[in-house]
C-alpha cells in the first residue's frame, strides 16, 4: 500500500477504459511488486499488458475514483515519482528520431556526456555506433540507440515494453545480464511484458516473479520465480518448469477462456459496451 517503502509499485482498485463507450482495458487490478524484483507479465494479445506499462509510466491519466497508483511511494499523477523509464514501442515512430542527426549528438543532447560510464557500457552491450545517422539505420538498430538513450540514465524503476523483440538473441542475452546485474547491484525494480512471440532463450534466468495477465487483471498474481516445491506457482507447475512451459500453459488456458466466451456469445473486447 502507498507508503510501504518495500514495494516500489503499489497499485489498487485500477479500472481503466481507454474509451468511455468500450469495455475496461483493466478491471480492479491490485498489484505489489517489491524494490529490486524483476517481472515478467505474459498474457495473450489485449490482456491489457501495455495498458498498464503506461499508467504507471504516467502516460495515461486514470480518473477512476478509489483508484490508488503509486511508483516509489508517490502518486504517479499528482507527484510524478523521479527514476521511472519507460521504453515502448512507439518511440522509433517518432519523426525526431528518424531524422538526419549522429548517435553521439543525439545522445550528448539528452546528457550522454553526463552519464559516460553506463553509456559505452551500453553502447558496447548494444554493439551500437556513435558515427551511425539516425536516418540511416535498420529499425533493430534504432531499437539499440533507443535502449543506451534510455538505460544510460541510473533508473529506479524500469517499464519495459516489447523492446527487445526485435533485438538479436547475442544483443539480447547480453542486455538481459547487463540488467539482470544492474538491478541486483542497485535494487531497481523492473517490469516487463512478455509478448506472445518473444524468444524465450536466456529469459529463464531473468525474472524475479512471474504474473499472469487475461482480460485487463491479474489471473496469477506476480508469484516467485524459478518455481520451487515451496513457491506459490508449485500449484500449478512442477519445480525446475521453464519460462517457456509457464508461458505456453497460460497461453493456452487464455485461448481457451476466450473460445468459451465466444462460444457463450460475449463479444472481443474493445466492442462498445452496448454491443456486449
Ligand atoms: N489506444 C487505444 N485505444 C483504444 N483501445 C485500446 C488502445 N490501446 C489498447 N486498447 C485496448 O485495450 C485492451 C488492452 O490492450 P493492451 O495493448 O494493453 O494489451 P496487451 O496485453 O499489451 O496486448 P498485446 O500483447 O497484443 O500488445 C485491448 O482490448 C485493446 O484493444
Amino acid at each position: 500500500m502507498p507508503g510501504d517503502s518495500v514495494d516500489t509499485i503499489s497499485v489498487s482498485q485500477l479500472t481503466y477504459r481507454h474509451n468511455p463507450d468500450t469495455e475496461p482495458s483493466l478491471i480492479d487490478v491490485d498489484l505489489l511488486l517489491p524494490r529490486g524484483s524483476r517481472t515478467i507479465v505474459v498474457g495473450a494479445n489485449g490482456a491489457g499488458k501495455s495498458t498498464l506499462l503506461q499508467i504507471l509510466a504516467g502516460k495515461r491519466l486514470v480518473s477512476t475514483p478509489g483508484a490508488h497508483i503509486f511508483v516509489k511511494d508517490r502518486d504517479v499523477f499528482r507527484d510524478s515519482p523521479p527514476g521511472v523509464t519507460f521504453l515502448g514501442t512507439e518511440w522509433a515512430m517518432n519523426p525526431v528520431v528518424r531524422g538526419d542527426i549522429v548517435v553521439s549528438a543525439f545522445l550528448d543532447s539528452v546528457g550522454g556526456y553526463r552519464h559516460k560510464e553506463r553509456r559505452d557500457k551500453l553502447l558496447d552491450i548494444l554493439d551500437v555506433d556513435l558515427d551511425w545517422h539516425m536516418h540511416n539505420i535498420s529499425d533493430g538498430e534504432r531499437r539499440r540507440v533507443q535502449l543506451c538513450f534510455g538505460l544510460m540514465v541510473d533508473w529506479d524503476v524500469l517499464l519495459l515494453d516489447e523492446v527487445t523483440v526485435d533485438l538479436d538473441v547475442l544483443v539480447r542475452d547480453d542486455l538481459l545480464n547487463f540488467l539482470k546485474a544492474d538491478s541486483e547491484a542497485r535494487g531497481a525494480t523492473i517490469l516487463c511484458k512478455l509478448h506472445a512471440t518473444h524468444i524465450f532463450d536466456g529469459l529463464n534466468n531473468f525474472p524475479t516473479h512471474v504474473a499472469h495477465m487475461r482480460l485487463g487483471t491479474f489471473v496469477t498474481q506476480p508469484a516467485a520465480w524459478p518455481v520451487t516445491s515451496d513457491s506459490a506457482l508449485v500449484s500449478q507447475f512442477a519445480p525446475g518448469t521453464t519460462l517457456y512451459n509457464v508461458a505456453l500453459q497460460w497461453l493456452k488456458e487464455d485461448r481457451d477462456n476466450r473460445q468459451e466466451l465466444e462460444k457463450n456469445g460475449r463479444k472481443a473486447r474493445g466492442a462498445r459496451r452496448d454491443q456486449v
